[in-house]
């Protein structure tokens, strides 16, 4: 069903058709940024194509992160690249999340202007709820094959997602813990809107190069006032680093 997104951004509890629990006034969604590089912070090689970086550790790491959230988010751009699933692998932590009384899987949501997920993408199936966020300039024709491909589709912005809104409209969907896997288009707007909570990044040890290979944060980028980082930990994982950040 394509809805128009509140826009909202004061917490305040909102209608609720997409059957999550509507959240008390002033309640502020946790939003963490992962994501895996190079050691020359690439997210992928200039072919754009997905890039095994992390190791089992990590990979298990991640999984544990997605199995605390109530959604993970990529940008259209990661869809189109890596046709990622988005959802938890391992049966012991969905167990743990039914047990919770949780969804046995965390929602996906797409970051899409102009509905360009493919029907088929991974991330429509039927394995978890799929949330289309597109502008609302796109034509709803366009969003009905999203739809129909059991997507909630969500109107979040005039011509292009409107991030700050659109997280407002999730957060009032009962999405209390964000996390968002890429890539560095998303990433950078997200920053740039002082959206993100936490950041954590796996150092893989290998070089990709390339001026135009996708970075952890694209974008424009910051000229000034950059993001305040500040380092939480730092752990050897496989043949890597992670490295934890808060966000202020
Ligand atoms: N190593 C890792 O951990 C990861 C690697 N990757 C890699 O990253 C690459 C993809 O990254 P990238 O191309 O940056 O794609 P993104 O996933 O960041 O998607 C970018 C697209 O999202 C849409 N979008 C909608 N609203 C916004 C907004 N407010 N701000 C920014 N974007 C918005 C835009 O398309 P539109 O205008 O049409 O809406 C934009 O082009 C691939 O190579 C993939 O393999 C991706 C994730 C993780
Ligand atoms: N953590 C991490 N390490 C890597 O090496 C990666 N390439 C990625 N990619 C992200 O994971 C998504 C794939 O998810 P599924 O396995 O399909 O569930 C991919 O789209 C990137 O967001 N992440």
């Amino acid at each position: 069903m394509r809805r128009e997104a509140s826009g909202r951004t004061d917490g305040a509890p909102a209608a609720n058709p997409n059957g999550f629990p509507v959240r008390p006034a002033m309640a502020r969604m946790h939003v963490l940024v992962n994501a895996a590089t190079s050691v020359d912070g690439k997210l992928a090689s200039r072919r754009r194509e997905q890039l095994t970086i992390s190791g089992p550790e990590d990979f298990a790491r991640v999984d544990r992160l997605r199995a605390s959230c109530d959604a993970v988010m990529v940008g259209v751009g990661t869809v189109l690249a890596d046709d990622p699933s988005l959802t938890v692998k391992d049966d012991d932590l969905v167990a743990e999340r039914e047990a919770r009384g949780e969804s046995p899987q965390p929602a996906r949501v797409v970051a899409d202007s102009h509905a360009r997920t493919p029907p088929d993408a991974a991330v429509l199936d039927d394995r978890a709820r799929s949330v289309v966020l597109v502008a609302d300039a796109e034509p709803d024709e366009h969003a009905a094959a999203l739809d129909a491909a059991g997507a909630d589709v969500v109107v979040a912005g005039g011509n292009r997602v409107d991030l700050r809104g659109a997280l407002a409209d999730l957060d009032a969907m009962g999405v209390e813990r964000l996390m968002v896997e890429g890539g560095g288009e998303l990433i950078f707007s997200l920053f740039e809107a002082g959206l993100v909570d936490e950041l954590t990044v796996y150092v893989g040890s290998l070089l990709v190069g390339g001026r135009d290979a996708p970075t952890l944060a694209d974008g424009d980028g910051f000229v000034s006032d950059f993001p305040d980082l500040e380092l939480a930990d730092v752990e050897r994982l496989d043949d890597g680093v992670l490295l934890s950040y808060t966000v202020a």
